[in-house]
């Protein structure tokens, strides 16, 4: 399988303080890799590196590469929009927008240029089915998305992200806030769309790391100790340290 992204020698500073060191690590295309690791360790600095969303803190730093498709993403001739748009993002906490559920899904295509009205029903139609929420929002296209529940906002979001037609999609702890339900709904939906998309995803949950992922790394003070498929980690990981904090020893 072919490597998507290929980080090199990464450094990332919040002003003095080393957040990110040395990194090294090839994420597969069409894979789900999770990143674990206790409280503070940087798994979030790096997911949001992916797509420079550090970038828009202040005083922060970064040395080495990240490579997508062969382009390092941190060169000057990177256009952030066109990132974002290949690389996705969802967050803890659903962030729809305060409008309709339709208009949500259309906002980035509208944003990129699409204006038909029936090339953007077919985009809302194609995304929420396959984010898993099109029969329950079908008939309730124009109501406010903040009328959905937490679950449903957190695939509505999801769709959003689709409808712009990323290949990386990044989660951060994406199931944090939801019940047991939505977020056995929502592991689903990572392993469906892994067919299609390479999704790297944040999770403080041992478990959801072993259901939904094929790579983890497991990540402490800012550094990778382990990277490796992850039945291997979780069942036969080859550092104390990893052992350590599988077996909830920390962390
Ligand atoms: N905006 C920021 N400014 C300064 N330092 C930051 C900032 N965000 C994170 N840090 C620091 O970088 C280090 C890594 O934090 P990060 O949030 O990436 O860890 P994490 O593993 O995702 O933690 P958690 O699981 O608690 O979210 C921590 O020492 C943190 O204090």
């Amino acid at each position: 399988m072919a490597d998507k992204i290929v980080v090199h020698d990464f450094n990332l500073y919040y002003g003095e303080n080393q957040a990110l060191k040395d990194i090294e690590l090839n994420i597969e295309e069409k894979k789900v890799t999770a990143l674990i690791g206790p409280s503070g360790c940087g798994k979030s600095t790096f997911l949001r590196s992916i797509n420079r969303m550090n970038d828009l803190i202040p005083g922060v730093r970064t040395t080495g590469s990240i490579k997508i498709d062969g382009k390092n993403v941190y060169s000057e001739e990177q256009d952030l929009v066109l990132l974002r748009k290949h690389v996705g993002m969802v967050f803890q906490q659903p962030n729809p927008f305060p409008l309709s559920i339709y208009d949500n899904i259309a906002y980035g295509p509208r944003i990129h240029g699409i204006k038909d009205r029936k090339k953007l029903d077919e985009i809302v139609e194609r995304t929420l089915t396959q984010a898993n929420l099109w029969d329950e929002v079908k008939d309730r296209l124009h109501s406010s998305a903040l009328g959905l529940s937490g679950g449903q906002q957190q695939r509505l979001v999801i769709a959003r992200v689709l409808a712009v037609q990323p290949d990386v999609i990044l989660m951060d702890e994406p199931a944090s806030a939801l019940d047991p339900i939505s977020t056995e709904r929502l592991e689903e939906l990572i392993i469906q769309l892994k067919e299609e998309y390479t999704i790297v995803i944040v999770t403080h949950n041992m478990q959801q790391a072993a259901r939904v992922s094929d790579m983890t790394a497991f990540f402490l003070n800012g550094e990778i100790i382990e990277y490796s498929e992850t039945n291997r980690l979780f069942t036969n990981p080859s550092d104390s340290r990893t052992e350590d904090y599988i077996s909830g020893r920390f962390g």
